[in-house]
């Protein structure tokens, strides 16, 4: 494969001029040939778990969905060839964790924050069709308090949430088969691809956000061990209906569709 990009083509982000800050960018990662020949690997030479739905596969670390970090039970993975030139150059270290996940057309993740405890930079990659992603604040809050602002993910744009949007902001995309573009006009979604990439966290996480940070709710005593996802993985009905909070913000159902 042509791979050849030069280093500084891969740390070329600049913040986009809005809020929530903290949102780094970069167009055309890499070129639409480039971009096809990856959609090609994925589509014939990748092995997918067998279901519906969003689907995942992790390299370097693998994430955990039980405890949102590092999984400690399965072995580091190299990084395949094809995703060797794709590694952001920005940050002093290759990332701990890379997840490429595949969204068909309807699918999407449930709002959530990256664990803080387990994860400290973050980034996506976004390949084939665009999606909107909608950045939430306040869930817990009065309606008039809460804040919304859609981004466009547009194919072959990296993105790094950092700052403000990574900790005090949840980050998805709705489960829809069209998105509703800010002039009105209605885009039909298609199949997209997205390349996670996460840095584990060194220390603690010191932002002390109570809602949404699980190193803020530990040293509160308020976090939950993870209890919906525990429950919604063991089937228990009746923690589901009660809507338990994970410590990540999210509710056992958004939980259980987030650890797939
Ligand atoms: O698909 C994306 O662009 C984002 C995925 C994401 O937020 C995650 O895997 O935590
Ligand atoms: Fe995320």
């Amino acid at each position: 494969m042509d791979t050849h990009l030069d280093t500084d083509s891969r740390n070329n982000l600049t913040e986009l001029p809005i809020s929530p800050s903290g949102i780094l960018w970069q167009n055309d990662f890499i070129t639409p040939d480039h971009e096809q020949r990856l959609i090609s690997i994925f589509q014939t030479e990748l092995t997918w778990p067998e279901r519906n739905g969003r689907l995942s596969l992790h390299y370097g670390y693998t994430f955990d969905y039980k405890t949102f970090g590092i999984d400690p039970d399965i072995p580091y993975k190299e990084f395949p060839e094809w995703l060797q030139p794709l590694i952001p150059t920005s940050e002093s270290r290759p990332p701990d964790q890379v997840c490429l996940q595949y969204y068909p057309p309807g699918a999407g993740i449930p709002p959530h924050v990256d664990s803080h405890r387990a994860w400290d930079q973050l980034y996506a990659l976004s390949l084939g069709a665009p999606v909107l992603m909608a950045l939430k604040k306040g869930k817990g809050k009065a309606k008039e308090e809460q804040q919304r602002v859609e981004i466009d993910l547009l194919p072959r744009s990296m993105m790094k949430l950092g700052g403000e949007v990574r900790l005090h902001w949840t980050h998805g995309i709705a489960k829809r088969k069209t998105d509703t573009l800010p002039d009105g006009s209605v885009r039909i979604r298609k199949d997209r691809w997205s390349i996670t990439y996460r840095w584990a966290r060194e220390g603690e996480c010191e932002c002390g956000d109570t809602e949404l940070c699980d190193t803020a709710q530990a040293r509160l005593g308020t976090e939950k061990e993870k209890r919906s996802v525990l429950a919604a993985a063991a089937g228990a009905e009746s923690d589901i209906k009660s809507g338990s909070e994970s410590p990540s913000g999210f509710q056992a159902q958004e939980a259980a569709e987030y650890g797939r």
